[in-house]
């Protein structure tokens, strides 16, 4: 295996009194796609929303355990969380652009960052939306409400957004249960080219999508990791009968 990107340690979750995570531990390797699966409830959200420290936003929560990435503890009490999450960017479920133009919504990160440069923006601009394959369908009209796009349109221009504050890991969270399937083929090839550069997590409920776009899967169940291989592996020969009844349809 290659390096971690994300190594995580003996880590639980606690909404309250629920815990939501039991003693996860697994290692991430970079510039690959780690897919997160299993049943509703079993919290593969909330995993994903702990490696950018999302969760630190519900109130009640609390961790033990930890989650280093290069090396460097996230839950470092002096950790600053800014540059996390700039580290660290996020796709959701919904499409979520901000009611703006197209332009303004992909330099809203780097003008927070600092960069006021109108060359270096509208360079910013161009090249994430070419990484995000939506160039050609907006270069004419990106002083245009990004509200005008449609749904596919919009979780590219999203990721656009995300890829312009430079990070280095993408957590997505079901980017594609909104979309139609061509957007959703489309948002595939994406994360299948991203993977170049970037290290990916993806929560899916789409086994199909998990064997197409990842390398390794994780398969969860009641808060806790059962099994986590190779995705062929997982998806021919897994080791845990559990994670068998999973994919082969017999629960979840
Ligand atoms: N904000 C919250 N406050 C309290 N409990 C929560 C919160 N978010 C999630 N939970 C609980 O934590 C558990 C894990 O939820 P989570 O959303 O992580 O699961 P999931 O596997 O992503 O589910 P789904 O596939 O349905 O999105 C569930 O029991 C859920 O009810």
């Amino acid at each position: 295996m290659k390096e971690a990107k994300i190594e995580v340690q003996d880590f639980h979750l606690f909404y309250g009194s629920h815990q939501a995570l039991t003693r996860i531990n697994l290692k991430i390797p970079e510039r690959e796609v780690t897919a997160l699966i299993g049943p509703s409830g079993c919290g593969k959200s909330t995993f994903l929303r702990s490696i950018n420290r999302m969760n630190d936003l519900i109130p009640g929560v609390r961790t033990e355990g930890g989650i280093q990435i290069d090396g460097d503890e996230v839950y470092e009490s002096s950790r600053d969380v800014v540059e996390l999450r700039k580290k660290v960017g996020m796709v959701f479920q919904q499409p979520n652009p901000f009611p703006m133009s197209i332009y303004d919504n992909v330099t809203y990160g780097p003008k927070i960052h600092g960069i006021k440069n109108k060359k270096r923006l509208d360079e910013i601009v161009e090249r994430t939306l070419r990484q995000a394959n939506l160039w050609e369908e907006v270069k004419d009209r990106l002083q245009q409400s990004a509200m005008g796009l449609s749904g596919g349109q919009q979780q590219r221009l999203v990721l656009a957004r995300v890829l312009a504050v430079e990070p280095e890991i993408i957590l997505m969270d079901e980017p594609a249960s909104a979309l139609d399937p061509i957007s959703t083929e489309r948002l595939e090839e994406l994360i299948r080219q991203l993977k170049e550069e970037y290290t990916i997590v993806i929560v899916t409920h789409n086994m199909q999508q998990a064997a197409r776009v990842s390398n390794r899967t994780a398969f969860f169940l009641n808060g806790e990791m059962i099994e986590y291989d190779g995705t062929e592996k997982i998806f021919t020969n897994p080791g845990d009968p559990r994670t068998e009844d999973y994919i082969s349809g017999r629960f979840g």
